[in-house]
């Protein structure tokens, strides 16, 4: 028998505008991701990640078809605090300190306990053990030293690595990112994919991941997602199937390699068929 899966996307359209100049950001798009998965969305530029991203949040609503995160609705989802987002840019409270503003949304209010006990489709799984400790998730970010600072003194790649370390802290079940590590740097970025993979593993949360990397796609997902333009739908989803951890000697290995090219070669026919 299987379960509740943690997120279900059903025939989902989505339309901004009306008329001529409306425009297709998703049309009939499904997708089912198993609790536990970390999924990766990859795909030209306007192809509807963000938009699939912030249907499944809660933040917009199809204009047809069906979401459902552990079998609710995201609205409900939301209200149990099942959902964390780390969007494009980071959204802080500019008169708090770094500090503060990962800390505080850790403080679980008994409405959202309440209302996920309530939630058939989490059978099985545990509600978030206490939060972590956030300095060390600070410091592991290499943001030990500005937690007293305010978000307004740091620099456009740390104010993203402090919403990253929020997010990861509120221990959500569904965890949906925006291409978090685009604005930072190497060293940074690698850092904090080992620092998200780690989370997923330990805490089984489910992962959905806006990318343009493909070598990021194939070092962290189970599944590539791949889309397409004009309208925006899912062409094909790409099972990764290499060990874990990913990193060191794996990544020039040449299975590892297969997989960008695999990807590679998909995402070329989505974007001549666009261009098409
Ligand atoms: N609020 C909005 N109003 C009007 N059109 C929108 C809105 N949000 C997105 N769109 C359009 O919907 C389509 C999909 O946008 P979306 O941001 O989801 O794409 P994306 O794949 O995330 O793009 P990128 O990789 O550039 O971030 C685009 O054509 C975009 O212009």
């Amino acid at each position: 028998m299987t379960g509740t899966p943690a997120v279900e996307v059903r025939s989902v359209r989505m339309v901004y505008g009306s008329g001529p100049s409306a425009t297709f950001a998703l049309d009939d798009v499904g997708l089912t991701v198993e609790p536990g998965r970390f999924v990766a969305l990859i795909g030209p530029s306007g192809c509807g990640k963000s938009t699939l991203l912030r249907l499944v949040a809660g933040l917009e609503q199809p204009e047809r078809g069906d979401i459902r995160v552990h079998g609710v609705t995201p609205a409900e989802a939301c209200a149990a605090k099942l959902i964390g987002l780390v969007p494009q840019s980071p959204a802080l409270l500019p008169w708090m300190s770094v500090l503060r503003n990962v800390t505080l949304p850790q403080k679980v209010n008994r409405r959202a306990a309440a209302r996920r006990a309530r939630i058939a489709g989490l059978t099985g799984r545990q509600p978030p053990a206490a939060g972590p400790d956030m300095r060390e998730l600070l410091r592991r970010a290499g943001l030990g030293d500005v937690a007293r600072k305010l978000p307004g003194q740091l620099s456009g790649g740390m104010r993203q690595r402090v919403a990253i370390v929020r997010a990861f802290g509120l221990r959500p079940d569904v965890l949906v990112m925006d291409e978090p590590f685009s604005a930072l740097d190497e060293f940074t970025r690698e850092s904090l994919q080992d620092q998200l993979l780690d989370l997923w593993e330990e805490s089984e949360t489910t992962v959905l991941f806006v990318t343009h990397s493909v070598t990021e796609a194939v070092r962290l997902a189970d599944t590539v997602v791949v889309m397409a333009s004009g309208p925006g739908r899912i062409v094909e989803g790409i099972e990764v199937d290499l060990p874990r951890p990913r990193r060191g000697q794996l990544l020039g290995e040449r299975r590892f390699h297969a997989y960008e090219d695999l990807i590679r070669d998909r995402l070329r026919r989505a974007w001549h068929h666009d261009a098409a």
